[in-house]
């Protein structure tokens, strides 16, 4: 039988084409969706070639018409959404006292309504429906330690995190399952470029904090996203999942020093 399609946000580049190709290869159509068209473009060449279906499409999250725009494509194309991957993200360094109005909208903007905009809107179907589904929403493990140079996206992302707690907790009782996924450190071109760590030598310094001394892999973080959107594990709901090689025991690098200039260039 025909599986209901995957939606991944920000499906197109870094986690989310990983998690968009795991997907694939456990035989869920997949709906990628994010601002740019060349990435999408790129992604959908790259997965279709791999014998994955794909649908792209070009939405801002932070704007909930574009949103429900997606959703219909996906229904109208594979019959119905039995996925969500909340990963679309933005983020850069900045010291709190000089992030601008605009800064701090754009980034909650992107991660906490950009979340809350697409699990609404395939959670209200769902459940008029009566299917069932599964969201994941992928966070940080600042979420909850908290961490300086990125406080807008730190309080967005637990706000998500709060979210995720709060619809399984609502959404249970229709079969609709919610949870998060807070990976370590993984070397994807923006976010390197925007939190300063495209420098191989930062990375290996960032590698020895790590107690398993290296960064992530998207794949194998994008492996444990599958594992736990998918009804491999039906009973877990309302969790977060850590994939960090431990680093959030040992702290989260403190950005607001690169900011300050304490770390050179
Ligand atoms: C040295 C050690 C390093 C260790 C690092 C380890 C950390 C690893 C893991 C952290 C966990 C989380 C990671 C992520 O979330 S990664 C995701 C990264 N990907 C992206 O950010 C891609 C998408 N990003 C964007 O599109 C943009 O960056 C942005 C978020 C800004 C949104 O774009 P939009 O076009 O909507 O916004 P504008 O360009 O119009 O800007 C809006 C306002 O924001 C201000 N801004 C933008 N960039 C900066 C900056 N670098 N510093 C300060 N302010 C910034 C911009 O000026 C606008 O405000 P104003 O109008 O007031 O000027
Ligand atoms: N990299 C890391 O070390 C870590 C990352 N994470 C999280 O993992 C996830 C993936 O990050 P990563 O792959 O590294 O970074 P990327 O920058 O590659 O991914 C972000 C994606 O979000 C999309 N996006 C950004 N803004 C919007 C928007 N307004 N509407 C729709 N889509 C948007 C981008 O596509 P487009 O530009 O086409 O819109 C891009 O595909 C994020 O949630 C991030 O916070 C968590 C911990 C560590």
């Amino acid at each position: 039988m025909e599986k209901g399609a995957a939606i991944v946000t920000g499906g197109g580049t870094g986690l989310g084409l990983a998690i968009s190709r795991e997907l694939g290869r456990r035989g869920y159509p997949v709906v990628i969706a994010s601002r740019k068209q060349e990435h999408l473009d790129a992604a959908a060449r790259t997965l279709t070639g791999e014998g994955i279906q794909v649908l792209t499409a070009v939405c801002d999250v932070r704007d909930r018409e574009q949103v429900k725009a997606a959703v219909d494509a996906a229904e109208n194309r594979f019959g119905r959404v039995a996925l969500l991957v909340n990963n679309a993200a933005g983020n850069f360094v900045v010291k709190a006292e000089e992030l601008s109005p605009k800064g701090w909208e754009a980034v909650r903007g992107i991660v906490l309504d950009g979340t809350w905009h697409f699990s609404q809107e395939v959670g209200k179907r769902w459940i008029a429906q009566g299917q069932p589904g599964s969201i994941l929403n992928i966070i940080a493990t600042y979420a909850w330690t908290g961490a300086a140079g990125v406080v807008h996206s730190v309080s967005a992302k637990a706000g998500v995190l709060a979210m995720t707690r709060s619809l399984a907790m609502e959404w249970g009782k229709f079969g609709i399952r919610v949870n998060a996924l807070a990976p370590g450190i993984m070397v994807t071109e923006d976010a390197a470029k925007n939190l300063g760590y495209a420098d191989p030598a930062v990375q290996a310094l960032l590698a020895k904090k790590v107690p398993l001394r290296r960064l992530a892999s998207t794949e194998e973080v994008a492996f444990l996203a599958c594992d736990l959107v998918t009804d491999r594990h039906p009973y877990v709901t309302g969790d977060c999942w850590t994939v960090d090689g431990g680093l959030w025991l040992e702290g989260f690098p403190n950005l607001r020093r690169f900011v300050d200039g304490e770390l050179g260039e």
